[in-house]
């Protein structure tokens, strides 16, 4: 039996990545959780998914639930309970708030769910993984964020489309924090199998323009529209999908790392990682000089914050 739960469910990415998890081959079961008052919402989330279901012809039971121990068994929790940041915050302005969501929901799932993959979508995302993984007690390899793969894929679609080429022949990587010190790896980066750099159009690429419109992609979204849904929930399909289809693809989340990229470590960031049934293990990478420095400060500053909130976390249970 294939069971993923959705914990944060009746938000506005939760709604939309229970309808891409569900095209997934192979999944029994969607459990969507919310908070208790939030019965008759949920209740008609599920109806909805349901009918979406008979429409398209899809075969998985919907279940809802506002007790967190209904997730027992769970091949996969995503965690995407916690406020969104709005516009012209930063999203580790959210940092404290929603790691006091974040760590109850992941110890609870430690408990009930020992097996599971936790994987963390709520803001900011490389510091509520750490959280996850420090409150769970699981695994680094089961618990994981989103990180910078929405970003890698955002990066990858504005390079097709300067190149004129299909996105599957572009190959691009954004490490570092989910946040304005991302950093992408030019020298990872390939069209048609071929290194960017030895392009000669490469030359002429607005790196920096493009850069900054993946930086600013998030805050461009929720200032025109409240948030962003299609893409995170797309993404979040796709890591599902890899992870229970047992895939071994090379994506780019939010992991704990500790020698894998040049012995900088001890922190939950967005590497490239090996993503499979067993969960995500970070690849050992050697990057440009520049790169290095790049992902040293992004590092840094990931590291501030979560000791930070985690620091905090611990004496308000003391
Ligand atoms: N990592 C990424 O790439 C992305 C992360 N996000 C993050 O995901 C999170 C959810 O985003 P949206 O769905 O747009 O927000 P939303 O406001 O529509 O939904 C928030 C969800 O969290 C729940 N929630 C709020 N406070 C809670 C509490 N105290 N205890 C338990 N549950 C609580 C709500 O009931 C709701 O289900 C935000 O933190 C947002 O920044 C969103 C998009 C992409
Ligand atoms: O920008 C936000 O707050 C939501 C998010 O992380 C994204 O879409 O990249």
């Amino acid at each position: 039996m294939v069971k993923v739960t959705i914990v944060g469910a009746t938000g506005n990415v939760g709604m939309f990545a229970a309808h891409a998890i569900s095209s997934i081959p192979h999944i029994d079961e969607i459990l969507l959780h919310g908070r208790p008052g939030r019965e008759a919402l949920l209740m008609g989330i599920t109806q909805d998914l349901m009918d979406s279901f008979a429409a398209r012809g899809t075969d998985i039971r919907v279940t809802w639930t506002t007790d967190l121990h209904d997730a027992a068994g769970s091949d996969i929790v995503v965690i995407l309970a916690g406020v969104p940041r709005k516009a012209g915050q930063d999203r580790l302005d959210l940092a404290l708030e929603n790691a006091r969501i974040v760590a109850p929901i992941a110890e609870t799932i430690g408990k009930v769910a020992p097996d599971t993959k936790l994987f963390v979508v709520t803001n900011p995302v490389d510091v509520m993984t750490s959280v996850a993984l420090r409150f769970s007690m699981l695994k680094p390899h089961q618990v994981f964020g989103l990180g910078t793969h929405l970003d890698s894929m955002r990066l990858k679609a504005l390079i097709a489309s300067y190149f004129h080429v299909h996105v599957s022949e572009v190959h691009t990587r954004i490490i570092g924090e989910h946040g304005d010190s991302l950093v992408p790896l030019w020298s990872a980066t390939t069209i048609g199998g071929i290194k960017i750099s030895n392009l000669p159009e490469f030359s002429h690429l607005p790196v920096k323009d493009f850069i900054e419109s993946v930086k600013c992609s998030g805050h461009r979204i929720i200032q025109n529209k409240g948030s962003t849904v299609y893409g995170p929930g797309e993404a979040i399909a796709t890591l599902v999908r890899t992870i229970l289809l047992d895939e071994n693809r090379i994506l780019t989340v939010s992991a704990f790392i500790h020698r894998e990229v040049h012995c900088i470590g001890n922190i939950c960031i967005g590497v490239p990682a090996r993503v499979n049934r067993q969960g995500v293990f970070p690849i050992t990478i050697r990057l440009d000089e520049s790169e290095v420095i790049a992902f040293r400060d992004s590092v840094e500053k990931i590291r501030a914050s979560t000791d930070s909130v985690i620091k905090t976390l611990e004496q308000e249970r003391q």
